[in-house]
């Protein structure tokens, strides 16, 4: 198996990282190149033993996959190093947000087989949950879903769906290390210190996401279990529906579909 990923940047590494981890794929099986930041991968190559090289021919030559890994806007860039030397059989995977299947032929200039996968930064410690679309050409199904499950979790969807998964699951961590920051923070405006404030918050997090992975009970059968009738916790939900806490999220989900749907438009 030879797997090139075009950018080595937090995607990519927590994808080969994953990859590797699992031992799904052997480190000499993956190849890295970045744009400029040569001493970034150098380190991926040190630490993990995976090949990096910035000869495309080289990179290119019996490629079984390619993964995009850049931001979007530098893909013209990319494109540009692939289409001199891309294999016919060479399976693409794109993890762009927003680029469309359509976008990404067009620009490489091929019918290669694709597919776009939305994964998350959990990859690197095997829980990403990923979305998949296909191309209509896409073989071998089973091989990719396999190699993507070394890093998590897949579910295939339409590609018109992908907007919504990328603001779900691939934006959806930083949302919530967003309020894990905000706790932490109101935290210190109660008066706990910082070293304090990280640490209950800290163990609190990592507590109740055993709680949710060890036990059969319903987010909402674990809140209610920790709520007393006339309590603390009650006046605290009663604070958080007063401000709004379901149209803030709602909020916060629509305008990561729309960016990703403005990303998708053609120009
Ligand atoms: N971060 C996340 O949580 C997620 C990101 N994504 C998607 O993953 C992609 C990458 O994001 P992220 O990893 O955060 O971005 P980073 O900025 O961390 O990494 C981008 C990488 O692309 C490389 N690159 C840029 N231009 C080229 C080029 N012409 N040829 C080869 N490599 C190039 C950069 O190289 P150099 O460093 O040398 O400039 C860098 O290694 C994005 O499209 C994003 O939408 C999807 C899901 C989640
Ligand atoms: O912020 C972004 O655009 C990328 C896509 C999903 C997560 N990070």
């Amino acid at each position: 198996m030879k797997i090139v990923f075009y950018g080595a940047g937090n995607m990519a590494s927590a994808i080969f990282i994953g990859m590797i981890e699992n031992k799904v794929v052997k480190p000499e099986e993956i190849y890295l190149t970045s744009k400029s930041q040569k001493e970034k991968i150098k380190f991926f190559q040190d630490k993990l033993g995976v090949n990096i090289s910035y000869d495309d021919s080289e990179l290119l030559k019996d490629a079984d996959y390619v993964i995009l890994a850049s931001k979007p806007q530098s893909f013209p860039d990319v494109a540009k190093r692939l289409r001199p030397y891309l294999e016919e059989a060479t399976k693409i995977i794109s993890v762009m947000a927003g680029t469309q299947i359509k976008t990404i032929r067009r620009e490489l200039k091929s019918d290669n087989p694709i597919a776009r996968l939305m994964p998350n930064t959990n990859a690197m410690v095997q829980h990403s949950v990923s979305g998949i679309s296909y191309s209509e050409n896409f073989p071998d199904k089973d091989e990719l879903v396999e190699l993507m499950e070394s890093f998590g979790t897949t579910v295939v969807v339409e590609e018109d769906a992908m907007h919504n998964i990328t603001a779900a699951t691939g934006s959806g961590s930083a949302f919530l290390y967003y309020i894990y920051e905000k706790y932490a923070e109101s935290l210190m405006e109660l008066g706990f210190d910082e070293n304090e404030a990280m640490f209950l918050t800290t163990n609190l997090v990592i507590g109740a996401g055993k709680m949710v992975e060890d036990s059969d009970l319903s987010f909402s059968q674990l809140r209610k279990n920790i709520t007393s009738k006339r309590g603390t916790t009650e006046a605290g939900l009663d604070a958080l529906d007063g401000e709004g806490i379901k149209s803030i999220l709602m909020t916060t989900l629509n305008a990561a579909a729309n960016r990703s749907e403005e990303l998708s438009q053609d120009d």
